[in-house]
């Protein structure tokens, strides 16, 4: 039988460093939500995260939110869904520094810690570097600033044309998503 082709979040080969964007937004700078609707990130989703991220120095973002009621799996605990989707936007929000849009192609969890609701979890990810389209980055997710890791994830990101987001999307116009580009 042949060996499907390894999908690991680890580099099976060395990597083109990752390099910020020039137009990148400062680092300390406060990013908006990319979609008023987004579960992680979205203002206007009535039990969303309400993720907020900050851009970091090089190619990293930092990112922070507060466990309710409405993200939990086991009484007073956060769903692990819940936390590999806190994990999914901030090493999505990468993209805002590299100004190439991307998506999630495989994304590995470590669950260290459980996380009780009422919990601030402060969220780092950084871009490892590129191997083609593959996008490499690791992020971490601890109970507090300074507090202990309670998460860590490796993850793949695949570098698509905007046109992804019309052709499989919904209400995005190829106008809009070029926009974007120039003004996300
Ligand atoms: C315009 C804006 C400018 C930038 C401004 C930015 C502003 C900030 C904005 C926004 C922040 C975003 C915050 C949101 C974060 C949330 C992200 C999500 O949750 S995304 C939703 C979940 N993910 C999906 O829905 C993917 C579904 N999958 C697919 O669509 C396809 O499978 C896709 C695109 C991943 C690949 O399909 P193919 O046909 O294009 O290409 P093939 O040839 O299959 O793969 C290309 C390369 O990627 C590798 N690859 C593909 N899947 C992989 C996987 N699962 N694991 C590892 N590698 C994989 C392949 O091995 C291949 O590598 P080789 O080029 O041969 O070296």
């Amino acid at each position: 039988m042949i060996e499907p082709p390894t999908r690991s979040a680890t580099p099976q080969r060395e990597l083109e460093p990752p390099e910020r964007h020039p137009e990148a937004p400062a680092p300390g700078t406060v990013l908006p939500s990319h979609y008023e609707n987004c579960v992680a990130c979205g203002p206007s989703h009535p039990t969303g995260l309400r993720l907020v991220s900050t851009a970091g120095p090089e190619v990293s973002i930092s990112g922070e939110f507060t466990v309710t009621a409405d993200h939990q799996g086991a009484p007073g605990l956060a769903h692990g869904g819940v936390l590999a989707l806190a994990l999914d936007e901030t090493l999505g929000g990468l993209s805002w520094l590299l100004r190439r849009p991307m998506v999630t192609g495989r994304l590995e969890t470590d669950y260290i810690r459980p996380v009780p609701v009422g919990t601030t979890l402060f969220l780092t990810a950084r871009c490892l570097g590129f191997a083609g389209r593959r996008m490499y980055a690791k992020a971490v997710g601890r109970l507090g600033p300074e507090g202990s890791v309670a998460l860590r994830a490796s993850a793949v990101f695949v570098v698509v044309p905007p046109e992804h987001f019309v052709e499989h999307g919904t209400d995005m116009t190829t106008e809009q998503v070029h926009d974007y580009e120039v003004n996300p």
